[in-house]
């Protein structure tokens, strides 16, 4: 029985999650969890899954919990938020939530020597230096939960990185792929949360849309296998069928496929290295599928991948800056306070104006986030 702690457990990894635990009474249990602001939900969640302790993100909303649910443990806030990662009985920590807020509680469940699920890749693009170093002394395996990644784990099957020649990573293009740039102008929210593959939390479908977050995969891929930039490679797969390969020097390509289904990786990080039958899992179909195709990715019509390979060839400081600068204008395209392609604007002049620092401790990434969101608040006012 492996005892989970879950973050993010009202988004869509979160409930993913929870489906895997509902069916698999025997092999899992939720014993801490944490939410936002979905209230409804996290009440529905604590009466089904009966966890031990709760977090969620305002102390209203954890008052109005702990009146109705007096025998459980409820707390709230970033401190919260850790607390429900380092729980003392928990073996495993899903980090499903969205943002630079899964950091240190990411790292203080490694600190706790707690097994990590990574679905936050803005963890690892904030201070992907700091992370991985604490999981190597503690000897934490970080298993990603990102559908590439967890591809890319499954093909690397433990195989040595001296082998790999290049990681190569899928894109679905997402919601405006076919799009001009002058088309690019006019686009609305509602269009850019379509994405055509996934069914995913907002922001990161909006990454989509921008390629950000494929942008984001890159660096995350850097850090979690320890490839160079010049050795992780991105192309264009509109079918979202493969979800990423591994070239090996004897220029032998192993991929990983599935119909797009997160509860695939999610289930795999929760049950290596065994495999587990996947409840109404879609057994892939590739007569009926016919094609698969592949395209060039496109920087000059979606710059953001770009700009992640120079913030992540630079290092130091600039992944925290490009992130947090993302996260704020994908906040302000949701909120209808700029147009979609002020996103990249934005984050340009985020990065431009950023004074690089080398090897930023813990502190200074905190005050570079800071920095970059007052920043980027100012520009879009
Ligand atoms: N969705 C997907 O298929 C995939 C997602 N990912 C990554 O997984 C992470 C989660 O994505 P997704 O599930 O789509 O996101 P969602 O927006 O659906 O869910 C985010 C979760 O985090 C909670 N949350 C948000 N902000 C805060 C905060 N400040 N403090 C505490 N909790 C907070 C939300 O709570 P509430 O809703 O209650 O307010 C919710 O539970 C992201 O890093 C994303 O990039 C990676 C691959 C695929
Ligand atoms: C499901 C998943 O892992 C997402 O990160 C997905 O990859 C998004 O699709 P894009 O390939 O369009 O970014
Ligand atoms: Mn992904």
């Amino acid at each position: 029985m492996k005892l989970i702690g879950l973050l993010g457990a009202t988004g869509s990894i979160g409930t993913q999650t929870l489906d895997i635990i509902r069916n698999n009474p025997e092999y899992y249990k939720l014993v801490s969890m944490s939410s936002g602001r979905n209230i409804d939900l996290t009440r529905k969640i604590i009466t089904e899954f009966k966890p031990q302790f709760v977090s969620v993100q305002e102390k209203a909303h954890c008052e109005q919990l702990k009146s109705e649910f007096p025998h459980i443990t409820i707390s709230y806030g970033n401190d919260g938020l850790i607390d429900a990662a380092v729980h003392s009985k928990v073996d495993i920590v899903i980090n499903a939530v969205m943002g630079s807020v899964g950091l240190e509680p990411t790292l203080m469940a490694i600190e706790a020597g707690k097994t990590i699920g990574l679905a936050n890749k803005e963890t690892l693009v904030t201070a992907g230096h700091i992370v991985m170093d604490v999981a190597k002394q503690k000897q934490v395996p970080i298993i990603p939960v990102d559908s590439e990644h967890s591809a890319i784990f499954q093909c690397l099957n433990g195989e040595s990185k001296g082998n790999v020649s290049r990681l190569i990573l899928t894109a679905s293009g997402g919601s405006f792929r076919d799009l001009t740039r002058e088309e690019l102008r006019e686009v609305t929210v509602e269009q850019a949360l379509a994405h055509p593959n996934w069914s995913m939390g907002s922001k990161i479908t909006i990454d989509s849309a921008t390629m950000m977050n494929k942008g984001l995969e890159v660096i995350e891929a850097y850090w979690l296998f320890g490839i160079a930039y010049d050795q992780i490679d991105v192309i264009q797969h509109r079918e979202s069928i493969i979800h990423s390969m591994v070239e090996y020097h004897d220029s032998s390509v192993i991929a990983q496929l599935g119909s797009p289904d997160m509860r695939v990786p999610i289930q795999y990080a929760l049950s290596y290295p065994e495999r587990l039958p996947l409840q109404n899992g879609e057994s892939l179909d590739l007569v009926k599928i016919g094609k698969l195709h592949f395209e060039e990715m496109d920087t000059e019509r979606f710059p953001c991948l770009r700009f992640a390979y120079e913030a992540g060839k630079i290092g130091g400081s600039m992944p925290t800056v490009l992130n947090a600068a993302n996260e704020v204008a994908v906040n302000q395209f949701l909120n209808g306070k700029i147009s979609f392609l002020m996103i990249e604007t934005l984050i340009e002049k985020a990065l431009t104006h950023h004074q690089h620092i080398k090897n930023p401790d813990l502190l200074t990434i905190r005050e570079v986030d800071t920095e970059t969101r007052n920043y980027v608040h100012s520009l879009s006012l």
